[in-house]
């Protein structure tokens, strides 16, 4: 079946001093939530400000919602993208929150007042101190609170973590999931730490060294990969999707599969003893995936 797209990458490339970001193909489903991860310097936020045009690649091609735009995106497709920066900019400094969500108010057609200030009560984030006076975690908070409020079609998040406590992601996390609920919202969230974006990503996107290596369905990423120990004298070679293998002076092997219940069968029909299985984190299934070992790709 054919989901409807929210934006489409074909051969997209930018030359930077330090390596060339991409060719990425992406094509990115509407209405999911997609985490780009990628260790420093992956290409995370050139890929993001690719998305917006404010940095314009170099070649390929880029159709958000079925429009192709070569250059600076016109208003009407700008007012339906919401982006929070890794750092804030400095416009809105010298406004207070109240003073700032005016202007943002009158820019955003489908602005929502009443999902602001609840966000803003919620995440408890003054409403009269100026922007540039707040602590680094209330200012993203009241960042992420307008984007949202902003009702947007696509919302693209550069590192929305960073400066947060650990309660306050959480808190978060729920605000998304709460909005995701309510609309037809596709939100892209760069990150290098896999762990936030697990409850939340329905696809991730793996970036490294400037190239996409794809993008999988997070349950079925992680529903792939397992640890499993075993005693007995079948070598780990002859196992179904073992890409690791190690064994201890007892004699206890542990291999990391792709294919467990394959291997599992294989164990019990030749009479070896499975101690224990293990679940693989993601950021060890996306060290594999760095590794060469991908997953089944959406698409
Ligand atoms: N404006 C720029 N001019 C020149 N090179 C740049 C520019 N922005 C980024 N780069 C380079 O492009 C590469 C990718 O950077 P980018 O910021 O996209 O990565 P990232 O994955 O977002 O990293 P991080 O997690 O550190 O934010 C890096 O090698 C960086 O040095």
């Amino acid at each position: 079946m054919m989901e409807p797209v929210a934006v489409q990458l074909n051969g997209v490339s930018k030359m930077r001093k330090r390596r060339v970001i991409g060719p990425i193909d992406l094509t990115i489903p509407e209405g999911y939530v997609i985490a780009i991860l990628g260790h420093n310097g992956s290409g995370k936020s050139t890929l993001l400000n690719m998305l917006q045009q404010i940095v314009l690649p170099d070649s390929g091609q880029i159709i958000w919602f079925g429009e192709e735009h070569n250059g600076p995106l016109p208003i009407e497709l700008r007012q339906q993208i919401g982006f929070v920066a890794d750092n804030s900019g400095l416009e809105e400094n010298q406004l207070t929150a109240e003073e700032a969500v005016r202007f943002r108010a009158y820019w955003y057609p489908r602005w929502d007042m009443k999902l602001f200030d609840q966000l803003m009560k919620e995440m408890d984030v003054p409403r009269d101190v100026k922007l540039i006076k707040m602590s680094k975690g209330e200012r993203r908070k009241y960042e992420i609170a307008a984007a949202l409020a902003a009702r947007p079609r696509l919302l693209l998040l550069d590192e929305p973590s960073s400066g947060l406590d650990p309660f306050a992601w959480k808190v978060m996390v729920e605000q998304f999931r709460n909005f995701m609920a309510g609309g037809d919202t596709t939100i892209l969230i760069a990150t290098h730490i896999a762990d936030e974006v697990k409850r939340l990503a329905d696809y991730i996107v793996l970036m490294h060294r400037g190239q996409s290596l794809g993008m999988a369905e997070k349950d079925s990423v992680l529903d792939q990969w397992r640890e499993v120990w075993y005693e007995g004298d079948l070598r780990p070679e002859s196992i179904p999707g073992v890409v690791e293998s190690s064994i201890d002076e007892n004699g206890l092997v542990r291999i990391i599969t792709t294919r467990v219940s394959e291997a599992q069968e294989r164990l019990e029909l030749s009479s070896n003893q499975v101690l224990k299985i293990r679940n693989l984190e993601l950021d060890e299934v996306l060290a594999f995936w760095i590794a060469g070992y991908a997953p089944i790709q959406w698409k």
